[in-house]
């Protein structure tokens, strides 16, 4: 019905538009442990690899989704059918005060390799400079396109993530490959691979002195803290900050990759730091997990996990910005998660609960305690939005001041420092959501 004139696309977007690195034609498939086999086209690096299976359901943000450290070790499903349509931009800032030296999540591709319905060979975006396409083949990262995304979907959706195999060339014509062969990932510590190996500052004239436990951390929690005025050290994950706590107002655990069992050791670390220490903790995803370990909370491996930019979660109590009751959007991308034990350990409440599957989605320290501590399972500074929960960040820049000022305000009164004052209110957050 629809003849060809009337989706032809106007001149300027024509002129605009790009063409692609090659999309090879090179038969590709991917093989799952459960034994199906999709069968497509490569469009990455003709080479095969494993991983586990996962599907995201964001609509934007591919090139985020990508170069999230926490997608290490994953072969990533896209649920949108079309991807690449705004190609990749210059994935470098400026490494400086006002940024932390990239403009995505992180300098390389970290999943394993990438599944989509239908890849775009023209893109067509001011910030790009080259397509999905040129991007995968230069990071020798293998990429399927013409499979049906929406079978494997709801086939993951049933069966649960599943191990995987994208086999590229001649490969692909190979039958799946025994179960013993399969790759899993979550047998590795992930998070060693991704980690800073040394400590590393970011605004080091900021207004107060966040320690960052760095487990994978995507850029834009950096830029959060930094851009509410945060001086940021990065230390890797296993670094013991208890012999360095005194140097700081609050401390930041990330993001990370694979099974949390494999950081224990953070989590003992820090449960002397929050047994010892009062100034304020906040964690994300894999950092949620850490001080929930640390708590005395059990993480479990969950059949599906949560990935995408579309998940409820429902606020159990009100802190800061986050009222209770009410319900917020969030980023996710994890496949493990706390137990909602009955009861909580002591001095620790549940702090959100997912509103598809009732797991745990944030912890934080009850009011009795007297500590500040929060963890969520979700993204707040997500760069592909939503920006729901951003505000737990000023939240948590705030809390680290107010400590502050109490604790020179009494040592004033004990005659061992002078007050120094606050700087003036915290500008409000310039988020750019990354296209
Ligand atoms: N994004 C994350 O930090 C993920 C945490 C952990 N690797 C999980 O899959 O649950």
């Amino acid at each position: 019905m629809f003849g060809r004139q009337f989706i032809r696309i106007p001149r300027l977007a024509r002129g605009l538009a790009t063409q692609s690195g090659p999309i090879t034609g090179v038969p590709a498939a991917l093989h799952l442990k459960t034994g199906q086999s999709f069968h497509g086209r490569s469009f990455g690096a003709p080479k095969s690899v494993f991983g586990e299976t996962v599907f995201s359901t964001s609509i934007t943000s591919y090139t985020e989704s990508m170069t999230d450290p926490s997608y290490r070790g994953q072969i990533l499903v896209f649920t949108t059918p079309l991807i690449g349509n705004y190609g990749v931009p210059l994935n470098k800032a400026p490494f400086d005060s006002q940024d932390v030296g990239v403009v995505l999540e992180s300098l390389n591709i970290q999943c394993t390799a990438v599944v989509v319905g239908d890849v775009a060979e023209k893109f067509s975006h001011y910030t790009a400079v080259e397509s999905l396409a040129s991007w995968c083949q230069r990071h020798d990262v293998p990429a399927i396109t013409g499979v049906d995304t929406r079978a494997i979907t709801r086939l993951l959706r049933d069966q649960g993530t599943t191990l995987g195999r994208i086999a590229v060339g001649s490969d692909a014509a190979l039958p799946v490959p025994a179960a013993h062969e399969f790759w899993d990932p979550s047998t590795e510590n992930l998070v060693d691979q991704v980690s800073t190996k040394t400590p590393y500052q970011l605004n080091a004239g900021g207004s107060i002195k966040i320690a960052v436990l760095d487990f994978g951390a995507k850029a834009n929690i950096m830029r959060s803290l930094v851009r509410r005025d945060a001086a940021v050290t990065v230390l890797p994950w296993n670094y013991d900050f208890n012999a360095v706590r005194d140097q700081y107002d609050g401390l930041f655990l990330t993001n990370g990759p694979g099974d949390p069992a494999h950081c224990m050791e953070a989590a003992l670390n820090l449960r002397r730091t929050l047994q010892e220490w009062d100034k304020p903790v906040f964690g994300i995803c894999m950092g949620h997990q850490i001080i929930g370990m640390a708590a005395g909370l059990d993480a479990y491996r969950m059949t599906f996990g949560n990935r995408g930019h579309n998940q409820p979660v429902l606020a159990l109590a009100s802190s800061g910005s986050i009222k209770a009751g009410r319900v917020y959007v969030t980023s996710q991308n994890h496949q493990y998660a706390l137990k909602l034990d009955d009861p909580f350990p002591e001095g620790w409440e549940p702090f959100f609960i997912n509103c598809n599957d009732s797991s745990v989605e944030g912890i934080k320290s009850t009011a009795e305690s007297g500590k500040k501590v929060w963890g969520v399972q979700f993204h707040p500074e997500s760069a592909g939005g939503p920006l729901d929960t951003i505000e737990m960040f000023t939240d948590f820049v705030l809390e680290c001041k107010a400590h502050k000022l109490q604790t020179l305000a009494a040592n004033k009164i004990s005659g061992t420092a002078t007050i120094e004052p606050l700087t003036e209110p915290l500008a409000a957050p310039q988020i750019a959501v990354q296209a």
